[in-house]
């Protein structure tokens, strides 16, 4: 038996405890960050604040003490939300194991350094680690509806131990070496599933939406590439797959910021009425931009995306520019 601890207790960390649990067959803990919600989920059973409806299994042991979550677990999942990982990881680093592997299934950038997940847990620790990624929304996850993700790592034990010990009836994992394509495809989709919100908020119609989503996929694709990424891999789960879920999902909580940007509303006020949920691509947008300005990509929707977030720009004038870009080959 295989001992694993998840770290974040949000929705997706909460549905990822669900899933290994109904697989069965793992020491399972829960890492809530407070304590206020550690206890809440232990008291109630459930987790209202974050995945609501869902029974928690009773062999998931939950705890808001970091280093106990991760005595002697052979699996460390790190699902926070991508600005916290650094600070998790570097409060548990002097407690590490070699052999220990880290995971995580965070969709992010860090601000300002631009790094992905796993560089930052590399520029922390040399645990070995990998990451989990593709289209997956946490309540389908946790209802058991059949789910496929990829577990990528440059270390091929990492990726099938992490594979034969995640896959279930209703998860299915395939495995990847090419870290930054998958990393990059989970982050960067969600600056996408913002302006698909958008165009859905202004009640523009499926040609539109269907030409952000391709426009989209080769201006993601770009930059992974220019980062050292396959092509091929954004062609994947980790890529189009998580784009079409996004986009096209209304559980998407990045499209939902999205769709009340289109309508009009401020973004200070969006997220006051999220309670602490997390849209990663508010944040990861700039730091998408960042990237490709380090690699002089060009990325018009992110671009403007970026504008509508943090300039005050209308989407209107912000579709309106995108539509007077000059004349391209595709
Ligand atoms: N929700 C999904 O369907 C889903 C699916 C796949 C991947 N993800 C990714 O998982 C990550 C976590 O998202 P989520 O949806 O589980 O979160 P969430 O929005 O449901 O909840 C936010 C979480 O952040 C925690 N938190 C707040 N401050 C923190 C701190 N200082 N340190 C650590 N944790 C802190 C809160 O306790 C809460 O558990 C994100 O990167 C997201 O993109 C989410
Ligand atoms: O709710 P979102 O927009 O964070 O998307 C959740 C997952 O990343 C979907 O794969």
């Amino acid at each position: 038996m295989s001992r694993i601890a998840v770290l974040g207790a949000g929705a997706w960390g909460t549905a990822l405890a669900i899933s290994l649990a109904r697989r069965g067959g793992h020491d399972l803990t829960l890492w809530a960050h407070s304590a206020a919600l550690s206890e809440q989920l232990i008291e109630s059973g459930e987790n209202v604040p974050y995945l609501p409806g869902f029974t928690l299994p009773a062999d998931i042991q939950i705890t808001s003490d970091l280093p106990a979550a991760i005595f002697e677990a052979d699996i460390l999942l790190s699902v926070t939300p991508s600005q916290h990982l650094r600070e998790t990881i570097a409060h548990i680093a002097p407690l590490l194991t070699p052999n220990q592997i880290i995971l995580s299934a965070s969709k992010g950038i860090e601000d300002k350094s631009f790094l992905r997940m796993t560089q930052v847990i590399a520029s922390i620790t040399n645990n070995p680690c990998g990451v989990v990624s593709g289209p997956s929304f946490a309540q389908e996850t946790a209802a058991g509806l059949p789910t496929a993700v990829v577990i990528a790592s440059s270390v091929p034990q990492v990726a099938q131990t992490v594979q034969r010990e995640f896959s279930s009836p209703s998860l299915r994992l395939y495995t990847n070496d090419d870290v930054t394509g998958v990393e990059l495809g989970g982050a960067l989709k969600n600056v996408i599933a913002l302006s698909s919100g958008v165009i859905h908020g202004l009640g523009l119609g499926a040609n539109t939406s269907a030409a952000l989503i391709t426009r989209g996929i080769a201006e993601i694709t770009r930059l992974a590439v220019a980062c050292g990424g396959r092509r091929q891999t954004l062609a994947g789960l980790s890529g189009v797959g998580d784009l079409v879920l996004t986009c096209t999902g209304s559980l998407s909580r990045n499209r939902q910021v999205g769709v009340e940007l289109g309508k009009g509303r401020k973004l200070p006020e969006i997220l006051a009425g999220m309670n602490g949920k997390v849209a990663e691509g508010v944040r990861s947008t700039a730091a998408a931009l960042g990237l490709a300005a380090r690699y002089g990509v060009e990325m018009p929707i992110a671009e403007q995306m970026d504008a509508v977030l943090h300039r005050e720009k209308s989407p209107r004038d912000a579709i309106k520019d995108l539509m007077a870009r000059p004349g391209r080959e595709e």
